[in-house]
């Protein structure tokens, strides 16, 4: 009913993700810091959590679920982030490729082209919303390349082709990594290699790049998000630096909700 206070309309639910993601550890952070001791955070899936979002945006109902940009649920639904006074969620970030240790020596054209890579949450968004709107990845990325020829020359001019080499590249299937993996994965397939897009959990697609079984990720969420498995692995990767900036995470929720700051589930 009207009266009721947002947690009793939501269950004292936070509709999260998988739960190796950074974005899960800063909502426990957020649940903490305000002191939100009655909700309970939900672990599933990003498409877990983008279903449970159509479902209750479709029918106008309350929903409070982990969010983060790029993202194309933004550009789908009506959304705001609830402010966060007290800093859990922290600042915007950027997103890292990761290559295993001595893939230089071993691949020197894929580590120069992942070291090249470099897009924005635009481009991103467009291979994004292709897939949302039921284009398989593979096609998506197909795409974008093709419309973007000039800016994927940036990342490829120079380097020579390979014949076959197998390049076994890890992500999460978070919707910003199905894209932007597709992506690289079809650049190095047209460069010659022979791409496996291996999906895998957050843990082991920083553990796989530390231990060699997978020759790079493109999914760092640096400095804060995957802090954890960037120091853990200290010494075990190469940083390439930032293939995208200007990442945000948090609580989204649907713009009919009246609320306007996490400190408002404390009610
Ligand atoms: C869910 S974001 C794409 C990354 C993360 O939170 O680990």
């Amino acid at each position: 009913n009207e009266n009721a206070t947002i947690g009793e309309k939501v269950d004292y639910e936070i509709i999260g993700i998988d739960p190796g993601a950074g974005l899960m550890k800063a909502t426990n952070q957020a649940i903490s810091d305000y002191e939100l001791s009655d909700w309970t955070l939900v672990e599933g899936s990003s498409a877990a959590m983008t279903a449970a979002l159509k479902k209750a945006y479709d029918k106008e109902e309350p929903i409070i679920v982990t969010g983060w940009t790029p993202h194309w649920m933004f550009a789908a639904y009506d959304l705001k982030y609830l402010e966060d006074p007290k800093g859990s969620f922290g600042e915007d970030e950027n997103i890292h490729s990761i290559a295993r240790n001595g893939l230089k020596e071993d691949m020197p054209e894929a580590y120069e082209v992942l070291d090249n890579f470099h897009w924005t949450t635009e481009d991103m968004g467009v291979v994004m919303m292709d897939i949302y709107e039921g284009e398989s990845p593979e096609k998506a990325a197909e795409s974008w390349v093709k419309d973007n020829a000039d800016k994927v020359s940036e990342w490829t001019d120079g380097i020579n082709s390979v014949d076959g080499d197998k390049f076994k590249i890890g992500y999460v299937a978070w919707d910003s990594e199905i894209a932007s993996t597709n992506v690289i994965g079809k650049v190095l397939t047209d460069l010659g290699y022979d791409v496996t897009l291996s999906q895998v959990e957050a843990g082991p697609m920083w553990t796989g790049v530390a231990d060699g079984s997978l020759d790079a990720h493109i999914a760092g969420w640096l400095p804060i998000t995957h802090e954890d498995y960037a120091s853990k692995y200290e010494g075990q990767f190469e940083d390439l630096g930032a293939n995208l900036e200007g990442t945000k995470l948090g609580l989204v929720v649907p713009s009919y909700m009246d609320i306007d700051s996490i400190e408002d589930l404390k009610e």
